[in-house]
């Protein structure tokens, strides 16, 4: 199967300011790709170019293999698109606001119904079709979203932030509508800040930064990538202890994060932690705290762009 999306050093300017700068992303047909990065990153940028939105300043995007410039009509029928924000239609039900969105597509009248009863039912939807859309709760309303970017059976579906917001429960509803869409063949291209979704849902993550890509792979190979343990440690002295143990052949690698604290990635916790409680008492540093846990995804971001990603559920 060939790919959705493949970009080329894809560059946005605004003024001089890059908010894309030289991106090489690829989503291949049947997978779930998740972008993600800090706000401000350029997620959004990188997603109204493949959108057709806003064209890009340099560089070249493809959406199965069509340029993104020159073949805007076709690239859209190709595209289902979920903004953060959709802003459904309150005044109607959820059945109008899909039909409206189907003759936005110019689906034909006669397949129009069975298409939008279908969508009802895949997201859920059936049982509550005729009632308001006010009245539907918030994730009904981004399960109703789901249906109106997935009406003209697009082959590739952007979602940006699909649960933001969203319970446990909705969350895993949406999880299980866009697992069905990769069983179909169709790719997906996720703009997510949780990371527990990424990790979950995607095939592949790329990470990106000031518009540029940081890294991309699986989140099993990328969470590998940093170790196998990840020794949290709380102290007011972060600086001291990370000379201290900086040396010490258990290490792999030290993160001071914006809250002081160190993450320090370790073959084996269970040999490091002795060492470096040893070696915080004998330059003198207290620690107010000592955690250890596998590599997720958080770590991976930390490692990659020395930040912690703000904003995730708890
Ligand atoms: N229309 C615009 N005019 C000027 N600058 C813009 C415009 N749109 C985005 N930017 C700038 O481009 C950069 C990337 O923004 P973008 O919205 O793509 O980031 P993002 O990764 O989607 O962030 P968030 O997670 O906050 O949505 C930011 O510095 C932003 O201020």
């Amino acid at each position: 199967m060939g790919d959705a999306v493949t970009t080329t050093r894809l560059t946005r300017y605004f003024r001089r300011h890059a908010a894309v700068d030289g991106l090489d992303l690829r989503v291949p047909a049947g997978e779930i790709v998740g972008l993600i990065g800090p706000n401000g990153a350029g997620k959004t940028t990188t997603i109204r170019m493949l959108t057709t939105l806003l064209r890009p300043s340099a560089g070249q995007a493809l959406v199965c293999g069509l340029d993104v410039r020159h073949e805007a009509v076709a690239v859209r029928r190709l595209i289902g698109y979920v903004p953060q924000e959709k802003g459904v239609r309150h005044l109607l039900t959820g059945r109008e606001s899909l039909e409206i969105e189907a003759d936005l597509h110019h689906i034909p009248r006669r397949r129009r119904d069975q298409r939008v009863a279908e969508l009802l039912d895949l997201v859920g939807l059936l049982a509550d079709a005729d009632r308001m859309v006010s009245d539907y709760s918030g994730g009904m309303q981004k399960r109703l979203d789901l249906a109106c970017g997935l009406l003209h059976a697009p082959e590739l579906l952007i979602l940006d932030e699909p649960t933001l917001g969203l319970d446990v429960v909705s969350r895993h509803r949406i999880w299980d509508y866009v697992r069905r869409l990769r069983a179909e063949g169709r790719a997906v291209l996720l703009a997510t800040n949780y990371l527990d979704e990424a990790d979950r849902l995607c095939d592949r993550i790329t990470i990106i930064d000031r518009g540029r890509e940081v890294v991309t792979g699986t989140p099993a190979d990328l969470k590998r990538d940093v170790g196998a343990d990840v020794v949290r440690v709380s102290t007011d002295r972060p600086e001291v202890l990370r000379s201290a143990i900086g040396h010490r052949a258990w290490v792999r690698q030290i993160t001071i994060d914006d809250a002081g604290d160190l993450h320090v990635h370790v073959d084996d916790a269970a040999t490091a932690l002795p060492d470096l409680v040893r070696d915080a008492v004998r330059h003198g540093v207290d620690l107010t705290g000592v955690h250890y846990h596998r590599p997720t995804l958080d770590d991976v971001f930390l490692r990659h762009t020395g930040r912690v990603l703000a904003g995730h559920p708890a």
